[in-house]
């Protein structure tokens, strides 16, 4: 894997003395798709804007695209784009005057057919002369986008793409991404929503108060850490879970109508067939049975819940 982003021992405190970022290692390949997954104030944005040179490091080095952060900022800076999640951007230009002069902020020389191609994809053409505060919330964070991509960058950071946006158009940013991906360009997002890590990502890191805690390729995470659940449709409504099983962890649900078993599927004793067996010896029936595998949400639930017992 080539790299498009190396991140070694990096750390941040701020003045307050809040650590935010502890010792962070982490390599991002080209091309990549990388969510950054975390709940709010975990450190995801203190961490990509240190990458991107918006806040300093304590301690530990970044490179991107081969150019250290700090030695060779601007070569560094030039190869990465970001989307802050705040729109910031000016109310009384137009699109086209807006991702223009960030192109030439950049020291890049005009390419109106670049700018054209990027507005074009981003649905944005025929606004392309509309005042940026005539804009709805989703076009403005088009416009961000394009902003971002002005300069033709290699690695493009998204602070939470999708905060705050409808479903339509949180669709149309997952197909842009994918696109910018085939075009070769790193994308790196954070995100508190496990299905957007979980549709788009090929690895995931889920950070917790300031710690990396896990980095895992997208569907290893999911067959390592997923669970399965069983849930059995009863022939008759239970209000109890009867004492006969309680050697697995089985709860009732939907009004009793149903029985819930969580189990690890890549165990060597799921526990199902015995929990069946006693189904049948204590004379509890059921209709239907179906399993599925848990999501990225239901795993990072476990993991958060796992984390705040080992650190309090
Ligand atoms: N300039 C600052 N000075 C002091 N503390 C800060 C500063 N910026 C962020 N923090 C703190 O650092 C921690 C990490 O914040 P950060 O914004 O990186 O988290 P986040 O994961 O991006 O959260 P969110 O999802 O809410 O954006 C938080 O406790 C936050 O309050």
């Amino acid at each position: 894997m080539q790299p498009a982003v190396v991140i070694e021992g990096l750390t941040k405190t701020y003045k307050s003395g809040l650590q935010a970022l502890k010792p962070v290692d982490l390599t991002i390949g080209k091309g990549e798709i990388f969510a950054l997954l975390g709940p709010n104030g975990a450190g995801k944005t203190t961490m990509i804007s240190i990458i991107c040179g918006i806040v300093v490091p304590t301690s530990g080095t970044v490179t991107a695209d081969g150019h250290d952060i700090k030695r060779d900022y601007r070569k560094a800076r030039q190869a990465i784009g970001l989307v802050p999640q705040e729109l910031t951007t000016d109310a009384f230009e137009t699109v086209m005057a807006t991702v223009t002069l960030s192109r030439g902020l950049f020291g890049k020389a005009p390419n109106p057919a670049y700018i054209e191609q990027i507005l074009r994809d981003l649905s944005l053409w025929d606004k392309k002369d509309a005042k940026i505060m005539t804009l709805s919330g989703g076009m403005k964070r088009r416009v961000m986008i394009a902003k971002a991509l002005s300069h033709e960058p290699d690695i493009l950071f998204l602070d939470e793409p999708t905060a705050g946006v409808d479903v339509e158009l949180r669709k149309d940013m997952w197909a842009m991404v994918r696109r910018l991906r085939e075009r070769g360009v790193t994308i790196i997002l954070t995100t508190h929503y496990i299905e957007e890590a979980e549709e788009m990502a090929d690895r995931v890191g889920v950070i917790l108060k300031g710690q990396l805690i896990l980095v895992e390729d997208k569907t290893t995470l999911m067959k390592k850490l997923g669970k399965k659940t069983l849930t059995l449709q009863l022939q008759e409504t239970l209000t109890a879970v009867p004492p006969e099983l309680a050697d697995w962890k089985v709860e009732l649900k939907n009004e009793g109508h149903e029985l819930e078993y969580v189990f690890d599927a890549n165990a060597d004793d799921t526990g199902v067939p015995g929990l069946l067996r006693r189904l049948e010896a204590t004379g509890v029936g059921f209709k239907d049975l179906s399993t599925k595998q848990s999501s990225l949400e239901d795993i990072f639930v476990d993991l958060v819940h796992q984390s705040k017992t080992e650190v309090a």
